[in-house]
């Protein structure tokens, strides 16, 4: 990765008729952090809708900047600029500058996508919207981290600048925009429960013995479905902060400590290093394999299965399900939330479908910033 211009590189797309031209053009300079599997998508998502959202929506992409752990790129969409090799080469990673750097003179509307899972990005998170840059995230570090940080967090982006974070639970599902929506039309939220791991769904799925659970694990970190170290889905911890996310959207100030979690990595595999824990991973194949065993003996499945609900009660476990569980008949990645509500209280309303894959995340980031941009007022 050399140059932000690879970075995003051009994608062929198709172009519907010609429609009216707008009449509310707006400019939105985007700088993505985290060109990583979900983040590279994204970035070739955004390059290929660009001029479509112009030509339909007046909404001028103006992809200023990546920054990835320790290099980043400005100037991405200069085009006299990427013709100057100078210009597109990288330099370290500062994320001041960075920001900085997107947020322009503060004329212009701006926004910073934070596609990495790390905590120190999402510390920034309360100084750049207090300085009016739009954030959007699946990152669930802020969401799910210090509570302190996270009202910070929600007391900055009440001056204009705008937070989305739907992408953090079951990537492109709409589950916290459901659970808002309920919310902001006076239902109060009873309890939530469902499957919320698409690695730990496809993984159940797939188990069935005849191949080494570490292999399938291997895999799913393969085709993007696992969080960067597959500890976090394996561990529960990465449920545990969707509930956590959930949680906090209805008002109840919960953290992870308050979530009981079943974890599957065995205690000696907790502390090591990503790399020996990747080469170590038959380790899990010995209990997982007895844990098959268990639910075959009960002509059962095995399912990744979390709940909370308003005591403040909230679990991730490992379950064996009989068949004609509703949870027992999900395909893939897919995830399953079952929200019940003051006004679903009989009969709950049910998100469905995959929750976990770059492709599908990174479109959930694309429709966060497609809902702030429809908010914004005409600008260059
Ligand atoms: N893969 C999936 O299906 C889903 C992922 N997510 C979230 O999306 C985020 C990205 O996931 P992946 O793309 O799979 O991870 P990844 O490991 O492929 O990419 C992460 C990127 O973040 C960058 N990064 C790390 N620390 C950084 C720092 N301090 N400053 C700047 N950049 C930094 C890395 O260089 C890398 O490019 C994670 O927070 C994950 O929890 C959310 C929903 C679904
Ligand atoms: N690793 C996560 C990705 C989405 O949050 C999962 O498997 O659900």
């Amino acid at each position: 990765m050399e140059s932000c211009a690879s970075l995003i590189a051009e994608q062929p797309h198709r172009l519907p008729p010609l429609q009216a031209a707008t009449s509310r053009r707006r400019t939105l300079a985007v700088g993505l952090i985290g060109p990583g599997r979900v983040g590279s998508v994204l970035l070739a998502q955004l390059r290929a809708a660009q001029e479509r959202l112009l030509r339909d929506a007046g909404l001028e992409l103006k992809l200023c900047g990546v920054a990835a752990s320790r290099r980043m790129w400005l100037d991405c969409d200069d085009p006299e600029l990427n013709a100057q090799h100078d210009a597109q080469t990288w330099r370290p990673t500062d994320l001041e500058q960075f920001a900085a750097y997107v947020r322009g003179d503060g004329q212009r509307h701006a926004m910073l996508i934070d596609c990495s899972a790390n905590d120190a990005v999402a510390s920034n998170y309360p100084y750049w919207l207090a300085a009016g840059v739009h954030v959007v995230t699946p990152n669930k570090l802020a969401n799910s981290g210090p509570l302190s940080r996270w009202q910070a967090i929600l007391a900055a982006s009440q001056h204009g600048a705008r937070f989305r974070y739907e992408a953090t639970v079951c990537a492109g599902l709409p589950v916290v925009q459901t659970l808002r929506d309920l919310l902001d039309t006076g239902d109060q939220l009873l309890s939530v429960e469902g499957m919320f791991s698409g690695t730990l769904a496809w993984l159940c799925c797939h188990y069935d013995g005849k191949r080494p659970f570490s292999a399938l694990v291997r895999e799913a970190h393969a085709l993007g479905y696992t969080e960067p170290d597959p500890r976090e889905d394996l561990s529960g911890i990465d449920v545990a902060r969707k509930l956590v996310i959930l949680a906090r959207e209805a008002g109840w100030p919960m953290s992870l400590h308050d979530v009981a979690v079943e974890s599957l990595v065995p205690p000696t595999l907790v502390h090591v290093p990503l790399d020996e824990f990747m080469a170590r991973l038959d380790e899990l194949d010995a209990p997982m394999a007895a844990r098959l065993a268990e639910a075959q003996a009960e002509r059962g499945v095995l399912r990744h299965v979390a709940s909370l609900d308003h005591n403040g009660r909230a679990q991730v476990r490992l379950q064996v399900l009989q068949a004609s569980h509703p949870f027992a008949h999900t395909r893939l990645t897919d995830n399953i939330v079952q929200f019940r509500t003051q006004r679903y209280r009989d009969n709950p309303l049910l998100v469905q479908g995959p929750g976990a894959g770059p492709e599908v995340t990174a479109a959930g980031v694309f429709a966060d910033l497609l809902r702030i941009a429809e908010s914004l007022e005409a600008r260059a």
